[in-house]
């Protein structure tokens, strides 16, 4: 089985071309293995969508084997392997389990319009002894969202296991994020997310601190700069759409024995 390997800030996938049969969720976690497989924060499987208009279905998996609705650095590097492949260029929308994205396809950067992220609530994350009060976002997928208070350096946190969460607010499992601010519309964050642990970055969980940080700012929209352990996303939401953008690329190419 042909696989390929790519990145987006670190978020690293493996990516199964089309034609890749269905997959199970001890595959995809034997894959995703850093130690017995080829080590990936996730799968990407390459599928037709049956939508019209629509070619390309983006069937995302989280390491451990679960499911996930959305991934956005996974659509950017989906993205750019089409591009490599020459199955697409320009503006590509993928079909995800949580709708239709947008990919628009630059040299190094990949943009993706994702939706609308929505705010549905407060809730609170425990780490390291500590509860910090949190915004939940809506962005296909579910996060909470944390500030750090200055007296908590963000590398100070322990993310080895999956932070403490209200489990009837969050009953599918929640990623969770923690930012600090830099300056005006820039943060750092870093992440747990559900199902694939700690990673270098996370699509969806920068355009989430990007709503909850311009809402801290008293504003709706703008660009935010997001700096993730891996690298540097923008998010930038103009009123009616919001755009993530930073490097996609694929690393190396190979033959699996399955
Ligand atoms: N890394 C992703 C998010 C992947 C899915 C997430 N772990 C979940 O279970 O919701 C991104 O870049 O958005």
């Amino acid at each position: 089985m042909r696989f390929l390997k790519g990145h987006g800030t670190g978020n690293d996938f493996v990516i199964l071309p089309e034609g890749t049969p269905e997959l199970t969720p001890d595959f995809v976690a034997a894959v995703c293995d850093r130690r017995r497989g080829i080590g990936g924060d996730g799968v990407l499987r390459v599928a037709r969508s049956s939508l019209p208009g629509v070619d390309w279905f983006m069937d995302y998996w989280n390491s451990d084997g679960s499911l996930a609705e959305m991934c956005g650095n996974g659509v950017r590097v989906f993205a750019r392997y089409l591009a490599a492949a020459g199955l697409a260029a320009g503006t590509v929308p993928i079909e995800t389990r949580a709708g239709v994205v947008r990919a628009v396809i630059g040299d190094e950067t990949i943009s993706v319009d994702m939706g609308f992220p929505k705010v549905y609530g407060d809730s609170s994350a425990r780490v390291g002894g500590l509860e910090l009060p949190g915004v939940a976002v809506d962005c296909g997928n579910p996060h909470l969202v944390c500030a750090l208070p200055a007296s908590v350096p963000l590398e100070s946190l322990d993310l080895h296991l999956p932070p403490g969460h209200d489990e009837e607010f969050y009953p599918a499992g929640v990623n969770v994020e923690f930012y600090v601010p830099v300056d005006d519309l820039h943060v750092r964050m870093r992440v747990h997310e559900r199902g694939s642990g700690e990673t270098l970055s996370c699509g969806t969980g920068a355009v989430a601190v990007a709503v909850v940080a311009l809402a801290a700012a008293g504003r709706e929209t703008g660009a935010v700069t997001v700096d993730v352990p891996g690298g540097r996303l923008t998010v930038t939401l103009d009123g009616a759409e919001c755009h993530l953008a930073g490097p996609a690329v694929i690393v190396a190419s190979g033959e699996l024995s399955r």
